[in-house]
């Protein structure tokens, strides 16, 4: 299923968080946006969390909201960073407890758990109580527990933040599977998340879309004008004052510069990653 958003606007009071958004949620998508954007605003819009006063929601061309509230769970599934509830039950008798709730048939029940479970790669967890459970395993409940209710569309807002490395990359890999299943849509400022995670980016600023499109169209923004310098670390602090620096990578004997440029005859022209385009597009705003 996809959601799209026409004309969205929000405001609250005289300021305007969201301005005549319009964006088409598909496949496994990417919002970004620098701090302050709008992105939880729409997440939560989206999730029929959060009012609006202008615009319409659709799900698959069917319009499921107009300018108001309208609660969408059994359609869409929203994760905030954390699921953090009942600390002295188990992931079992948590997930036991909303499918009660949700009013599924008792005998049922266990199935269903067993299933939402293998799906987040929890199984052999099950008897852990919440309070013993890292930050990952929290949000891999928070997941299962969206699952329960089936819906065709997660959304996921800064799922990554705060994890270690290594849950950071587990947690990735199951995004990127649910990615299979479902629409999926991912909030964040993790240029690096969104890389390895997405196949369609939304870019918003300050409530306004910058960009819509495919990885690969975000990186041609940044085409022919990424260099590569390779200085040595005497040199490192002229480049840094002469030039538009995006990334230094150290490499023991000498330090790989990545820049902006139009001409530059120091480097080497490299192909651009995301984050040049990202970048590219965010200079070229403020430029205007
Ligand atoms: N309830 C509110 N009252 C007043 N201002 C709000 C409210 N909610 C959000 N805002 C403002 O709306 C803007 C967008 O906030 P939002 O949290 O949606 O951005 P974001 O892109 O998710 O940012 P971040 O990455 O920092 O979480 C910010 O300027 C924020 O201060």
């Amino acid at each position: 299923m996809n959601i799209a958003v026409k004309g969205l606007t929000k405001f609250i009071r005289k300021q305007y968080i969201l301005t005549d958004v319009q964006l088409s949620f598909t496949g496994v998508y990417g919002l970004l946006g620098p701090n302050g954007a709008g992105k939880t605003t729409l997440m939560k819009v989206l999730a029929g969390l959060e009012d609006f006063q202008d615009g319409n929601v659709y799900a698959d061309d069917d319009l499921i909201s107009r300018s108001s509230y309208v609660k969408r769970t059994d359609v869409i599934g929203y994760m905030s960073q954390d699921f953090m509830v009942y600390p002295e039950l188990t992931i079992y008798e948590v997930l036991e407890h909303i499918a009660h709730l949700q009013g599924e048939k008792p005998i049922n029940i266990p199935t269903i758990i067993n299933k939402v479970v293998e799906d987040v790669n929890l199984s052999v967890y099950t008897h852990k109580k919440m309070k013993a459970l890292s930050g990952g395993m929290r949000r891999r409940v928070g997941i299962a527990q969206l699952l329960l209710r089936n819906p065709s569309v997660l959304l996921f807002d800064e799922p990554t933040a705060g994890l270690d490395i290594e849950e950071r990359i587990r947690f990735r890999n199951l995004l990127k599977k649910l990615g299979q299943t479902h629409t999926v849509i991912i909030s964040s400022h993790l240029v690096e998340d969104i890389e390895f995670l997405c196949t369609h980016i939304g870019i918003i600023r300050e409530g306004h879309v910058l960009f819509e499109g495919t990885p690969s169209e975000l990186k041609s923004l940044a085409k022919d004008i990424i260099y590569e310098i390779s200085v040595k670390p005497e040199e490192l602090d002229q480049v840094i004052y002469s030039e538009d620096v995006i990334q230094m990578d150290d490499e023991d004997t000498h330090i790989n510069v990545r820049v902006f440029s139009e001409n530059s005859d120091k480097g080497s022209r490299v192909k651009p990653r995301l984050m040049d385009g990202y970048l590219a597009l965010l200079k070229e705003v403020r430029h205007e």
